[in-house]
């Protein structure tokens, strides 16, 4: 398979290295300083670029008919823009904010337990999620997702990262020096504390993860995510 890599930083490079472990050839590098020649050679695009260049890059691959695997965080605002636009060239797209099985097991979770506490008024939901300095969004795309989840299955209505009133969930983003992800919801009442937490070792699972999504994602047109490449239900 030819991959189009849409950012060639940490994530870049720690995805051309799993790609080419498994018989794949790089076709484009892009970065700031260059333009998108190669990426009409490329079956798939793997975008792990920044939040202001993540539409350009996907809408890219769309006007030349190639399938597009997201990862970057911090554009979500126009989500439902890019996903009109697949639609419109008959294109096909995955956007996850976290690849790793781990932490697609972890939603799972995540989902399963606001369930259960949907009816238990006594706990308070909050979330802490770590990252490395270099970071730029705040909170973590992962952080949002799990909040997400949550208030699907609750009567809370928003996350928030300031104070939080009783229908917000608190994120609390923290920006520690070299550390790769490191998500926890917590359900606290007056007597207890509940708590999940998912610890990425390194970049290498959610690298593996958008590889086996291109892979995947190959021949098929419309729009997906993890859940459907894990078959998650
Ligand atoms: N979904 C997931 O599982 C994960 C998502 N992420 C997300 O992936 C993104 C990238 O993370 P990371 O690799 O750590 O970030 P880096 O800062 O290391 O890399 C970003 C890359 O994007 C490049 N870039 C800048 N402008 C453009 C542009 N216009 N077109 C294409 N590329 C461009 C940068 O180029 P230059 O070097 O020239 O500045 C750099 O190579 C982030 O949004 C992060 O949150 C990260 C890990 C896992
Ligand atoms: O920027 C990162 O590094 C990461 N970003 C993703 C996010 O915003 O959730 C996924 C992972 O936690 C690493």
């Amino acid at each position: 398979m030819k991959i189009a890599l849409l950012g060639y930083g940490r994530m870049g490079k720690e995805i051309e290295k799993i790609a080419l472990e498994r018989g794949h050839e790089i076709v484009l590098r892009k970065t700031e300083e260059n333009d998108y020649s190669g990426l009409e050679h490329a079956d798939v695009a793997i975008d792990f670029s920044i939040p202001t260049a993540a539409t350009e890059n996907i809408s890219t691959c769309f006007n030349h008919n190639i399938p597009v695997v997201s990862g970057t965080t911090g554009w979500l605002e126009h989500y439902n823009d890019m996903t009109a636009l697949c639609q419109e060239k008959n294109g096909a797209f995955l956007y996850g904010s976290n690849f790793s099985v781990g932490v697609n097991l972890f939603f799972e979770l995540n989902s399963y337990l606001a369930k259960l506490m949907s009816n238990i008024k006594e706990y308070n939901v909050s979330m802490e999620e770590i990252h490395h300095t270099q970071k730029l969004d705040a909170p973590s795309g992962t952080a949002i997702s799990l909040a997400q989840g949550i208030i699907a299955e609750t009567d809370y209505k928003q996350w928030t990262m300031d104070n939080a009133n009783d229908n917000e969930i608190y994120i609390d983003a923290k920006r520690i020096e070299d550390v790769p992800g490191t998500h926890s919801v917590f359900y606290k009442s007056t007597v207890d504390e509940i708590e999940i937490k998912h610890t990425a070792f390194s970049r290498q699972g959610f690298a593996l993860g958008a590889v086996i999504a291109a892979e995947w994602i190959l021949g098929k047109k419309g729009i997906f995510t993890m859940k459907d490449v894990l078959n998650l239900g």
